[in-house]
């Protein structure tokens, strides 16, 4: 079980370039806008320019972008995956930008894709919230005077936000204490790669039971230095973000036991502080979740994945939807093995998202994943964990398949997949709630999650 007792909302660092300026006298925002794109994106085709251009010509049309006296904010957003662009414009003679002709001189183009858009504006905003930004712009004589306060602003934002971060950081930190002596059997887990971050925060909790979870060798060559501190430093592979997975681990190692209370402090990730805790109890049910990390599985199957797909399985189980049973099935492994034998019975509810907003491993995406469980027909995940496709069939040549009384199409159809391709299975039965994991044509693991 998994609650967050502090949730410090994570504040999206979007890294902005406020340096290129131009200063232009086009008359109007429809001359000046295309100058604009024409300027900045010199080696991009005209296709591109074209569409940023008229995407910030067709917002213009739904409302003026003039947020200040003398100051707008133009923006279009594209599909491209670019990091946000903006582009400052100096205009000496004002440019008219609202319906009743009011002037702007100061003309600051974002340009990005929709998932930066928001913070990039929050950004850009807080910027311009600085105090007296909005007058010295107002007294800017050329390009020159616009980046020079610009820039100055923006760093001046950056020095406040250290301390912000320090505030932050301190009051996790007593938050994580005061659990700790609230609550029997903590074990406080610490999930960092920066050795100057740890350093400065470990002072900072008592070190009893703490464990350190780190992938980088910079940090884990330091035991001499780091063992004073922590009782267990735990090397993982790849990202330290999937901390659920990690704790799994933890616990297959009989780090973690049944019954602990974990307080996992963690965030350095993003941008070097800590963002949030969160209490994690142990349930006796994890180590059905987590065997599955013991078995030898076929190598062109992506353990993580494979895990994740199990963890998914499992919740469902438990939680069901809508007050009833669900079942389904999850196939992991390369996509081209299995697409022969899929075919939608529905239109492809992953169809239309790009890769990166459909990642099983997700967990932003977990609750869509289990709500399309109440359709007939499996997921197809890769390797890389993206989902392929939910909804599918899976159209099995005739083949014998041996299963256990009780178990029907749906069981048939799973393990009936990793006797044609070389991948693994896992099937949540809607009628009993177990699980079961196939690979090579055999059950290889099947277990029964708890408070169903
Ligand atoms: N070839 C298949 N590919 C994907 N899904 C299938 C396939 N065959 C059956 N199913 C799904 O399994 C569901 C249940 O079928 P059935 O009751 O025969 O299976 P089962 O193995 O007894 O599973 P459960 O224990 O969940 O009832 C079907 O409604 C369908 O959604």
């Amino acid at each position: 079980m998994v609650y967050n007792v502090t949730d410090v909302t994570k504040r999206r660092d979007v890294m902005i370039n406020l340096s290129r300026s131009m200063e232009s006298d086009c008359p109007s925002k429809e001359s000046l806008l295309p100058a604009m794109v024409h300027h900045f994106f010199s080696d991009k085709d005209d296709l591109f320019k074209d569409k940023i251009i008229s995407g910030c010509l067709a917002r213009e049309k739904e409302a003026s972008t003039m947020v200040d006296k003398g100051i707008a904010f133009p923006h279009s957003v594209i599909k491209e995956r670019i990091s946000p662009q903006i582009l400052c414009c100096y205009s000496p003679t004002g440019v008219p930008w609202n319906s009743t002709g009011e002037k702007v001189s100061i003309i600051i183009l974002l340009v990005c894709n929709e998932e930066d858009h928001l913070p990039t504006l929050s950004e850009l905003a807080g910027i311009f919230q600085m105090p007296g930004v909005t007058d010295k712009l107002g007294k800017a004589k050329s390009a020159e005077d616009m980046s020079e306060i610009l820039l100055r602003a923006q760093s001046q934002k950056e020095k406040n936000w250290s301390k912000e971060k320090e505030i932050i950081t301190n009051s996790l930190l007593r938050e994580a204490d005061r659990l700790r002596s609230n609550t029997e059997n903590t074990k406080m887990v610490l999930f960092s790669n920066s050795l100057i971050q740890i350093l400065s925060v470990v002072e900072q909790f008592s070190q009893k039971s703490s464990i350190l979870v780190s992938s980088k060798n910079r940090v884990l060559n330091r035991v001499d230095l780091l063992k004073k501190h922590f009782t267990v430093i735990h090397s993982v592979q790849g990202s330290i973000s999937y901390e659920k997975e990690i704790l799994k681990q933890l616990w297959t190692e009989k780090i973690l036991s049944d019954g602990d209370v974990v307080i996992s402090l963690s965030g350095f990730e993003f941008d070097m502080m800590p963002h949030s805790i969160s209490i994690t109890a142990i349930p006796r049910d994890l180590y059905d979740e987590s065997r599955v990390l013991k078995y030898k599985i076929p190598h062109n199957v992506n353990l993580e994945i494979l895990s994740r797909a199990v963890s998914l399985a499992s919740e469902l189980s438990r939680q069901g939807r809508e007050g009833k049973s669900v079942g389904t099935i999850f196939v992991v492994g390369e996509y081209e093995s299995v697409q022969d034998y899929c075919k939608q019975l529905i239109i492809n509810p992953f169809g239309g998202l790009e890769d990166y907003e459909r990642s099983i491993l997700d967990a932003g995406l977990s609750e869509t994943i289990k709500e399309f469980s109440k359709i007939d027909g499996a997921y197809i995940v890769e390797n890389s964990g993206k989902i392929r496709s939910g909804g599918t069939y899976l159209s099995i040549p005739p083949h014998q398949i041996r299963l256990q009384p009780g178990l029907g199409a749906r069981h048939a159809a799973a393990l009936g997949i990793t006797l044609v391709a070389p991948v693994a299975s896992v099937v949540l039965s809607e009628s009993t709630g177990h699980i079961r994991i196939f690979w090579d044509g055999m059950e290889q693991d099947l277990f029964v999650p708890g408070d169903r």
